[in-house]
């Protein structure tokens, strides 16, 4: 029996696509084999011996330690696309709470219950709540992927004009904008052209604070700003103090901290980019089958810490990773060959620093050969699946 360990709630629809008969789903267990999270921390967790996977229901994986999973032979999976609509449509509603002061409005009036002509008051007291139509105005984006591309074309659907910057832009990302999203290669033309900037990427080390006092310098007078990607990406100490200064008009994020809470025009949202049914239960989905198919064949999609390899084997598979070093696959198939089996088909892949082999082999294999396997040096982990 698999035992799978779950860190947030995970949608139900996603947590039956295992088999139970082999695998058991809690979120309190020891030594699990895999762990399905949303956004729980894990920079401090120890990991057992057993853990072969972890899987992000969700695209970020900073709560995640990537590179040290890589190091222990764990596996990280995310699930890309999968709460992209989610985000997008959060975006679109963010970009028209910056305009037209709706959070204000509607709360003012709310205030106005019980006062003896609230249809005669909203009428004299409405015009302090007007705010610009975003059709036929600039929208600049940051990070073009299955978020960022989505609203790109969803803005220019509302009138729009819309311009985006992503250095890494994948060509099945660019094909799926419309051909009126300009494409500019100096962000700094993003800052200096745009009424209301949102930014879609990832947060590292290296993009935090991607938005600080200086790039606020290079914008429109009144820019209107859109966070749904993560705090640490936008200086919010920056923003607070050009708010308080006129130059930006509004800032939406998604992500709290005391620096943003309570503060005038900054609405703050409770991290709800991918919190809807349907967003969640195609996470869930997508991550309960990376799982199973790397628990069960070895193989790996959608990893961000090890490459995508998959293969249909004829034998029995052996899973190997390993270091991205040469001589490392030489080794390897040297030690199968000199137990005197033979390699029917065989994958390779790496990613950065990190390599996978997939070798099909067919006959019996001896379990001595794990360990000679496992005696190669830049070897991290081995699994022989029949
Ligand atoms: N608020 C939420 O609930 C919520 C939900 C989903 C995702 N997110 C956040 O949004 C981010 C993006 O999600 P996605 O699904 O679009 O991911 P994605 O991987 O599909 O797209 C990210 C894009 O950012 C680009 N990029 C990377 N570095 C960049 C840089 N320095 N400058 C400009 N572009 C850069 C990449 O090339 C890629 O195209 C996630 O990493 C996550 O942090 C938040
Ligand atoms: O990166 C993501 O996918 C989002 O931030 C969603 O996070 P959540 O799964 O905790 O809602």
């Amino acid at each position: 029996m698999y035992k799978i360990q779950t860190l947030n709630k995970i949608s139900e629809i996603g947590t039956d696509v295992f088999d139970k008969s082999k695998y058991s789903i809690s979120d309190d267990c020891a030594n699990p084999e895999a762990i399905m999270v949303r956004s729980a921390k894990m920079h401090d967790m120890q990991f057992g011996d057993n853990l072969l996977a972890i899987a992000r229901a969700g695209a970020g994986v900073n709560n995640i330690p990537v590179e040290r999973c890589a190091q222990e032979g764990i596996c990280v999976f995310n699930t890309p696309g999968a709460n992209s609509n989610a985000v997008k449509e959060l975006a679109i509603c963010a970009l028209l709470l910056s305009s037209r002061k709706i959070v204000e409005a509607a709360s003012w009036a709310a205030s106005l219950k019980g006062t003896p002509d609230a249809p005669k008051t909203v009428e004299g007291g409405k015009s302090k709540f007007a705010g610009p139509e975003i059709a036929g105005k600039t929208l600049g984006i940051i990070g073009l992927g299955a978020i960022g591309g989505k609203i790109a074309n969803a803005a220019e659907a509302l009138g729009m004009k819309v311009i985006g910057y992503d250095p890494y832009l994948s060509i099945g990302a660019a094909l799926h904008l419309e051909p009126s999203v300009k494409i500019v290669t100096d962000i700094n033309e993003i800052y200096a052209n745009s009424d209301y900037i949102t930014i879609h990427m990832p947060y590292t080390p290296q993009t935090k604070n991607t938005i600080d006092t200086d790039q606020i310098a290079m914008m429109k007078d009144g820019v209107r700003l859109i966070n749904l990607a993560r705090g640490e990406l936008i200086n919010s100490e920056a923003v607070v103090k050009a708010i308080a200064d006129g130059k930006v008009a509004k800032y939406v994020t998604d992500f709290a901290d005391d620096v943003v809470l309570g503060v005038e025009n900054v609405i703050v949202l409770p991290h709800l980019g991918a919190s809807t049914p349907e967003s969640e239960d195609n996470c869930a989905v997508m991550a309960a089958e990376e799982l199973i198919d790397y628990i069960e064949n070895g193989n790996i999609k959608n990893s961000v810490n090890l490459p995508n390899a998959s293969m249909n084997a004829v034998g029995t598979k052996i899973c190997v990773i390993h270091k991205n070093v040469p001589t490392t696959i030489a080794s390897i198939t040297t030690a199968v060959g000199n137990e005197g089996i033979n390699i029917e088909n065989m994958v390779n892949a790496s990613k950065k620093d990190f390599a996978y082999t997939m070798l099909d082999v067919t006959g019996d294999v001896p379990p001595t050969v794990e360990g000679k396997i496992n005696a190669v040096d830049g070897v991290i982990r081995v699994r022989i699946i029949k």
